[in-house]
């Protein structure tokens, strides 16, 4: 059984596939944050911008294995085959972790779908992911300590981007804080902060939030 908040289709807003068109697949749950507002600042992630509680958004709901969840999320793809043009499948929550597994992903790829996923990185993940991107969150131990891309939500107290550095990735983002969730504490500015530690440290690439920017999901 699947937990899904919601799931549509949208354009990856973030790190190196930004503006690539995907299903976006919300699971319920997080292993950081109950979600609700009352316990945020107590809570071991306290800036999320995303509302992952119950299964009562967009196309959400309880799915009783990987190939009803499977045609659900095919369902959603929206354009036309073509070749050399993969259709593309986003796992993310709350944690995708807690309820991804090898036979959803082997679903999607037999739907004909690339399988990426955002991740917390605290939990191990099953085999066959094709993009794994990875945002560590302070005061965790991070699992998944190689993937494709690591996007690090700057800045967070007690994270210095140096720790990630010479860990087994191919691309490395920072991505500034939005603080309009209620995100508790940041020094200063994050865009600024966060364009000057590239400017200093060219390792790391900027990494907006493009679907903000463009108004959509
Ligand atoms: C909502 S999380 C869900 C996936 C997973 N739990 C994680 O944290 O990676 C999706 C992405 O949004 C980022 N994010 C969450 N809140 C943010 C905020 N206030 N500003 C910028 N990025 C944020 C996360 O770090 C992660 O890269
Ligand atoms: N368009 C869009 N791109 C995204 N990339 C990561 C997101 C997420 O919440 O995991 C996200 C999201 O919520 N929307
Ligand atoms: S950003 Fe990710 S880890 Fe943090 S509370 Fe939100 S879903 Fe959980
Ligand atoms: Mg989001």
């Amino acid at each position: 059984m699947y937990s899904v908040k919601e799931a549509f289709y949208t354009l990856q807003g973030e790190g190196a596939q930004a503006g690539r068109a995907s299903v976006f697949c919300r699971f319920t749950g997080c292993n950081l944050w109950s979600g609700r507002e009352g316990d945020r600042a107590r809570s071991r992630c306290t800036f999320c911008d995303t509302d992952f509680v119950g299964i009562d958004g967009q196309n959400g709901g309880q799915f009783l294995d990987a190939a009803a969840l499977a045609a659900h999320l095919t369902a959603l793809w929206q354009a036309p085959d073509q070749a050399n043009v993969s259709r593309y499948v986003v796992f993310t929550g709350g944690e995708p972790l807690l309820q991804l597994d090898e036979a959803l992903v082997d679903a999607m790829h037999a739907q004909g779908f690339e399988v990426a996923v955002e991740t917390n990185g605290t939990l191990p993940a099953p085999a066959g992911i094709d993009w794994i991107c990875v945002s560590p969150k302070s005061d965790t131990t991070l699992r998944l300590t190689r993937g494709h891309e690591l996007k690090l939500v700057y800045p967070q107290a007690g994270v210095d981007p140096a720790n990630f550095a010479g860990l087994d990735f191919t691309h490395f983002f920072l991505q500034p804080m939005d603080l309009n969730p209620g995100a508790i504490v940041s020094d200063g500015d994050p865009m600024a902060a966060t364009v000057g530690y590239c400017l200093r440290h060219p390792q790391w690439r900027l990494s907006l939030q493009t679907h903000k920017i463009a108004g959509i999901d």
